[in-house]
């Protein structure tokens, strides 16, 4: 009915358009004077767009080059006063605990560990392209930090990366979209003027994909980066710069952000560490975030760190109590050493499958192995099914999607109107402009057969009206007491359970899995802190068993991509996400450095 509905209203909209046409043409007729005005101004008209579009699209790109430029500068000059410097890799393979040591005996000066620093990112930088440029005024902090007799603190002399949506005054915020190009930040972001005043030298930023919604790193402003442990690899996203300098040995500690698996995704494919905090604990002031207006979705900054210990010293310099003074919209929650410190055995749930994406099987012995070395550790480990059961975790992602990108990502296509739109995200910004019964019918019928590729489509129809967008709103808020619900019912004190279902897919196929991130949008749904703990390697036994169809059997499109993408990931990383319930992130960082003592990664 609908389709006869749909034909008979474009037959008639072609018969009138038909009318309009011949009435013009028997108008121009009898009055050619007229006419030929009307035809020149419509030539001009025409003509005038054209030229627009070309001299907006030459300021666009002059625009890009100049950014380029300007960081290509401070890239040469950094490298340029590092030059000389030899066997920095000396001072950055050093341990945290031997950094701070010896930066606070004096045996090494700040300057030189920043200079080392300097030098093996850039070194990193120039394979992997993680870097978008050095942070200049790194190079006075060390000298003044060094001529200062202060005590020293925390993170005193200890670089730290920063991802590049995190202001840092007197540099520019841009996603890798030239529409912010130029927008300079007057202020450093709450977090870095913490870090600072523990004495770190923010000295790198680190790149980004364009828009920050994808797992691929690329933007046309400066460009791709690539997976340290693996070329043909994505690093992740969106934290992928830091992610990828981390992993690649050229920064200890970096802070990064995530709304959808941005801190975790990096840190798992990079074989690195993090805390994704619980939503408002740590201060979000001067992020660029697309989605500030939606307030049931949003976004998270936090640590990331080479190693365990380095990423528990960077936490507690951050929940130190002058966050909260500098941001009093932070609640006054520093970290609690006491609650960190206790040892009592603990009641950790896990699992293997949330009832969406199948895991291959080194993501499900990751967290076979992490649930050993709890045991081992005294823990009980029992199995918490709810995500699986009646497909709850599922319904949460559905809805938490379906909110994210309410607006159909009518945002950011304004935003890259005048820009060259990157892999990342053109996709998905072309879903958010098929017609809305397009989409619908779309997640009817794949629905038969495929549940996953059908929500994508369901989450892209948007809202028709505020009443059915406040409805989602009330789904995710009965989803988030529900799955509290059963968290409290089994008495659970933590959860482990897979960071992504397959070890990092190849760049090529990484857009088209985006889906895949539901492991971690879980935890970004219900708002829980949610930390990564590289587990394991991909082993030959590993891949025999993936590709072997006793042991896994790809259903869906999304599973049978991943599948061919895990082809030759020997010996890449996995970790998995250790979770605690909202506001309890020293509980999270104590299953964290339990279960890496236990594995035995202890630095
Ligand atoms: C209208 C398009 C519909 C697309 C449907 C796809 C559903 C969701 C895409 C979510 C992608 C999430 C990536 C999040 C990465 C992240 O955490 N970024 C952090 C920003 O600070």
């Amino acid at each position: 009915m609908i389709i006869a509905a749909k034909t008979h209203l474009c037959k008639m909209m072609l018969v009138a358009y038909q009318n309009v046409a011949a009435d013009t043409v028997r108008f121009l007729r009898g009055h050619p004077r007229t006419g030929s005005v009307i035809i020149s101004l419509a030539g001009a008209g025409v003509l005038g767009k054209v030229v627009l579009y070309f001299w907006y699209r030459h300021l666009s790109n002059k625009k890009r080059q100049d950014r380029q430029q300007k960081a290509k500068a401070n890239i040469n000059e950094v490298a340029e006063n590092v030059a000389e410097i030899t066997e920095s890799d000396l001072i950055v393979k050093k341990s945290i605990q031997e950094l701070r040591q010896a930066l606070c005996n004096g045996s090494l000066s700040a300057m030189e560990v920043l200079m080392a620093f300097q030098k093996e990112a850039l070194k990193v930088s120039k394979d992997i392209n993680c870097v978008t440029e050095p942070i200049i005024e790194a190079q006075e902090m060390a000298r003044s930090l060094d001529a200062s007799q202060e005590v020293k603190r925390l993170l005193h002399g200890i670089p730290v990366s920063i991802k590049e949506n995190i202001a840092i005054a007197g540099y520019d915020q841009t996603a890798g979209m030239e529409v912010h190009i130029g927008n300079i930040a007057r202020e450093d972001a709450v977090l870095v003027q913490v870090l600072k005043d523990h004495g770190a030298i923010p000295f790198m930023r680190t790149n980004i994909p364009q828009t920050m919604l994808s797992y691929d790193c690329t933007n046309p402003l400066y460009g791709t980066t690539f997976n340290p442990l693996d070329w043909s690899r994505t690093p992740g996203g969106s934290s992928t710069g830091e992610g990828a300098l981390i992993g690649g040995g050229g920064s200890i500690m970096g802070i990064g952000s995530d709304i959808g698996g941005s801190l975790r995704i990096p840190a798992d494919f990079c074989g690195i560490f993090t805390l994704k905090p619980t939503w408002g604990r740590i201060s979000r002031k001067g992020m660029l975030t697309h989605s500030k207006g939606n307030l049931s979705v949003r976004p998270v900054i936090g640590p990331m760190a080479r190693d365990f210990d380095s990423l528990l010293l960077l936490t507690q310099a951050i929940l130190s109590p002058n966050m909260s003074e500098l941001d009093p919209l932070v609640p006054p929650l520093p970290f609690d050493v006491k609650e960190y410190e206790k040892t009592s055995p603990l009641r950790i749930g896990f699992y293997t499958y949330d009832g969406t994406f199948q895991c291959q099987p080194p993501n499900v012995r990751a967290v076979m192995e992490a649930k050993a070395a709890l045991e081992a550790m005294g823990h009980e480990v029992v199995h918490f099914d709810f995500p699986t059961i009646m497909g709850e975790g599922f319904q949460g992602c559905k809805y938490y999607a379906h909110v994210l990108v309410a607006d159909r990502l009518a945002k950011l296509r304004r935003l890259l109107a005048n820009d060259k739109v990157s892999s990342g995200i053109s996709m998905n910004l072309k879903l958010g402009q098929l017609p809305v019964w397009l989409c619908k019918a779309a997640e009817f019928i794949i629905g038969f057969k495929d549940h996953m590729l059908a929500s994508v489509f369901g989450a892209a129809v948007g809202f028709r009206s505020v009443e059915e967008f406040l409805d989602k709103v009330q789904d995710l808020e009965d989803f988030r007491q529900r799955f509290l619900d059963a968290w409290l019912h089994m008495a659970l004190d933590a959860v482990i359970c897979p960071v992504f279902p397959s070890p990092a897919p190849t760049r090529d196929l990484v857009n088209m899995v985006t889906p895949a991130g539901i492991y971690c949008w879980l935890y970004n749904a219900v708002n829980y802190p949610a930390g990564v703990v590289p587990v394991t390697q991909v082993t030959k036994e590993d891949l025999d068993k993936t590709f072997d169809p006793k042991h896994y059997q790809p259903c869906t499109m999304y599973e049978k991509i991943l599948l061919k993408s895990t082809k030759g990931s020997e010996g890449h990383s996995i970790g998995v996400q250790c979770v605690t319930l909202p506001y309890k992130e020293e509980l999270c960082l104590r299953v964290m450095k339990d279960l890496t003592q236990a594995l035995g990664k202890q630095s």
